[in-house]
């Protein structure tokens, strides 16, 4: 059902094989055995503890991350908390995390998910509406807990009904106030408007919202979040290094929209934004591993139970969370960028957010390991990304 990325194993545990599709050509075009560890040429800050098989790297964060709430809460946060050190959490829960009395309550339940001795930090968000007051944002920044504030276009994704309608006719003083407080924005950048076609929502906004709000702002922190276009790559490349920022998710370096239709209709590739066309997937690829700081690491996992996926409107969102590490590894490895993955995984966050970076370490050990083909918990199943396949990057911690 799903494109194979077993198939890329150096170590005979071939399950499948690819005969077409995007995964296909971006394997046959790069293979790690037609490049094996072309990645580690001019290696400096990944460092390699036994013959080409393992990387050690400071812990990475995850940047933007749904972890949900209730009894799917309690399943996904052990995931993230394996690997990740800490975590831009989405504020978009039914009802959304408007005030920060809702987002330290949170956090609590977040922390009571936790395994015991994890010491993953939950970062907080707000969810921006069109009545956010100016006070909320100051409230936010004294409560030490809260990291950003999240705009959702009003309608476009997941549990954003309540989000923005008219950015610069609503929220200018509180874009003001999150300026003295250096408050990062972060954007779901998507134009609503149902004349634009969905693959040129991404574009659109960079040009109607976007640029104007960055004219306007220059001091204002922006995160264009998870990015799906080789316009938000111009855009963001257009922007000042340390005011404009983007992450960019495991799927969106690895899919095209094939993904969505090959061999049927495929809920699991479903995302929103939406994938996108080839070169825009290439696009993205460069940006991250040319090495520049303006990209990090944001997964946007985001689980929906598995009923609510496949039927006959399905959520958009893709569970990432077990699977993320495995498949950054692996775009890195292929575009002969191995050196430049720890500082898209763990440095370039942090630096943006101006936070410490993470002194533990993790690994990633190239061996092949299976994809689970669900996750049961008390309300049902979600089905990962790349369900059931193998991957080959295993991140453990050291
Ligand atoms: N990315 C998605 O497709 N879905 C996210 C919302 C979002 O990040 O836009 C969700 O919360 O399910
Ligand atoms: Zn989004
Ligand atoms: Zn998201």
């Amino acid at each position: 059902m799903y494109t194979l990325f077993g198939s890329l194993l150096t170590c005979g545990a071939m399950i499948g094989s690819i005969t077409s599709g995007p995964i296909a050509d971006f394997i046959g075009r790069k293979g790690p055995s037609a490049v094996p560890f072309a990645g580690l040429k001019g290696f400096n800050q990944v460092k390699v503890t036994s013959a080409k098989m393992e990387l050690s790297i400071t812990r990475p964060d995850d940047w933007h991350l749904h972890l949900r709430d209730g009894n799917l809460l309690e399943m996904v946060v052990p995931h993230s908390a394996q690997h990740f050190g800490r975590a831009i959490v989405m504020p978009n829960l039914k009802p959304p995390i408007t005030t920060t009395a809702a987002a330290v309550a949170y956090r609590e339940s977040i922390l009571k998910g936790l395994p015991a001795n994890s010491d993953f930090t939950p970062l907080m968000t707000l969810y921006l509406t069109d009545s956010t007051s100016p006070t909320e944002i100051k409230l936010a920044r004294e409560s030490g807990v809260i990291y950003a504030v999240k705009l959702y276009p009003a309608g476009a994704t997941t549990n954003s009904q309540d989000g923005v309608t008219d950015l610069f006719g609503k929220c200018l003083p509180v874009l003001e106030e999150m300026i003295k407080h250096n408050m990062p924005l972060l954007v779901h950048g998507e134009v609503t408007n149902p004349e634009v076609d969905i693959f040129d929502r991404e574009k659109v906004f960079i040009e109607t919202v976007l640029r104007p709000l960055v004219q306007k702002y220059p001091q204002l922190k922006v995160v264009m979040e998870h990015i799906t276009t080789m316009d938000a790559v111009k855009f963001i490349e257009s922007c000042t290094e340390g005011s404009i920022a983007a992450t960019v998710t495991p799927q969106h370096l690895v899919l095209n929209r094939n993904s969505l239709f090959q061999g049927g209709l495929q809920p699991h590739n479903y995302c929103l934004p939406v994938l996108k066309r080839e070169i825009h997937r290439q696009a993205i690829v460069s940006a991250v591993t040319s090495g520049s700081k303006q990209y990090f690491l944001g997964t946007d996992s985001a689980p929906h139970e598995r009923q609510k996926k496949e039927c006959s409107c399905g959520c958009a969102g893709i569970y990432n969370a077990p699977v993320a590490l495995s498949i950054y590894a692996k775009v890195f490895e292929e575009a002969g960028a191995l050196d430049k993955l720890e500082a898209f995984t763990s440095f370039n966050g942090p630096d943006f957010y101006g936070l410490p970076r993470n002194t533990s370490k993790i690994k990633l050990r190239k061996t092949p390991w299976r994809v689970p083909e669900s996750f049961s918990y008390a309300a049902g199943h979600i089905v990962p990304m790349f369900a059931g396949e193998m991957l080959d990057w295993l991140p453990s911690d050291v």
